[in-house]
């Protein structure tokens, strides 16, 4: 059933990507960037002052015959690069990907940090993580797959980004036609909120075993690098010719012309793998004729996270109904 499909367009240089949302009657149109690592739906509006705004589309409720005040409620979020918004809340319609939810809080901002003004690429984000981390007050609020899910065939989405190209997410069903290997699922621990999992372990390049280790994270499509534990990282870089952790940088950089590794994390009990290909792994030029590397530390954050750069080397389910991640190559 195509219609429950969204295309994602990959935003400055695969940094992140965005779909098109329409809310309101009559619709009004955004580009909101898909988040499982949040679970707050909020989108730029007519309360901002006009220094937060550089261009973005802002939602106007007084124009929408659908919207409805949420007396009382606010919203408030914190992300992992210090970057914050906040607001009040309304019910209204919301449609992405085809599959539309009467009634969805759509918070609304009335404060956006600078990042989020000076990133004219998206209007505002869609958690798809658990309701157990929404920020809304006094009363948390579902998120938008959370209220769509018990009208979908399955209880599940895909996300399948891709390498400088539009991607797409799925709500409700599985695109055989999208994966080429058999999906490998492994357990999902929500009680933090996330799309938690641990992998059995990694290799690096084309080692044909795996270093068994336990890797604890999240799978997060709201982060754009595959940020792993520090002995993986050392691992991993040991492998890659002149690479060092430089400060100005606060990260691991090598020179651009260097070939680096690829780097394969183990699904359930290894039988299975992803491989991120190496040129993924070679992140961005960091002007000096140096580059930053895709995989970085996880240091200070309590789990690893399975960004951009991991989620777009694989199809990826993410079933809320049986509380399974599942990778498959494609
Ligand atoms: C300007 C800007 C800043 C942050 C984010 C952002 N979105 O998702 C996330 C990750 C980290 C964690 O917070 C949840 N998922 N970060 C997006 C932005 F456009």
């Amino acid at each position: 059933p195509d219609e429950d499909s969204a295309d994602a367009e990959p935003q400055l240089g695969d940094e992140e990507w965005t779909v098109p949302v329409s809310i309101g009657t009559p619709p009004q149109g955004f580009k909101l960037d898909l988040d499982t690592g949040s679970s707050d739906l909020w989108v730029f509006s007519t309360l901002l002052s006009k220094e937060e705004v550089n261009g973005q589309s802002l939602y106007d409720p007084n124009k929408s015959t659908t919207a409805a005040k949420m007396t009382g409620y606010t919203w408030d979020c914190h992300y992992g690069d210090g970057s914050f918004s906040s607001g009040y809340i309304y019910q209204d319609t919301v449609t992405i990907g085809g599959v539309t939810v009467a009634k969805q809080p759509v918070e609304v901002a009335k404060t956006v940090a600078p990042q989020f003004t000076q990133d004219t690429a998206l209007d505002g984000l869609v958690g798809l993580g658990f309701w157990t981390i929404n920020t809304a007050e006094p009363k948390k609020q579902k998120t938008f797959f959370e209220n769509a899910a018990p009208n979908l065939e399955k209880g599940l989405f895909t996300a399948d980004l891709k390498h400088e190209a539009p991607g797409s997410y799925n709500f409700g069903w599985i695109d055989e036609n999208a994966h080429a290997s058999n999906i490998t699922y492994a357990d999902v621990d929500s009680s933090d909120g996330y799309w938690m999992w641990t992998s059995p372990g990694y290799a690096v390049g084309d080692a044909k075993g795996i270093n068994k280790t336990a890797i604890r994270g999240i799978t997060d499509t709201g982060t754009t690098l595959l940020l792993l534990p520090d002995d993986v990282v050392d691992t991993y870089y040991g492998q890659v010719d002149g690479a060092t952790w430089a400060e100005e940088w606060s990260g691991y950089v090598f020179d651009c012309n260097t070939t680096v590794p690829d780097f394969s994390f183990a699904v359930d009990n290894g039988t299975a793998k992803v491989t991120v290909p190496g040129e993924y792994l070679n992140y961005a030029e960091n002007g000096d004729g140096t580059c930053y590397g895709g995989i970085q530390s996880d240091y200070g954050v309590g789990f690893s996270i399975f960004g951009d750069i991991a989620i777009k080397s694989a199809f990826v389910v993410f079933d809320q109904q049986n509380l399974k991640l599942g990778w498959a190559s494609k």
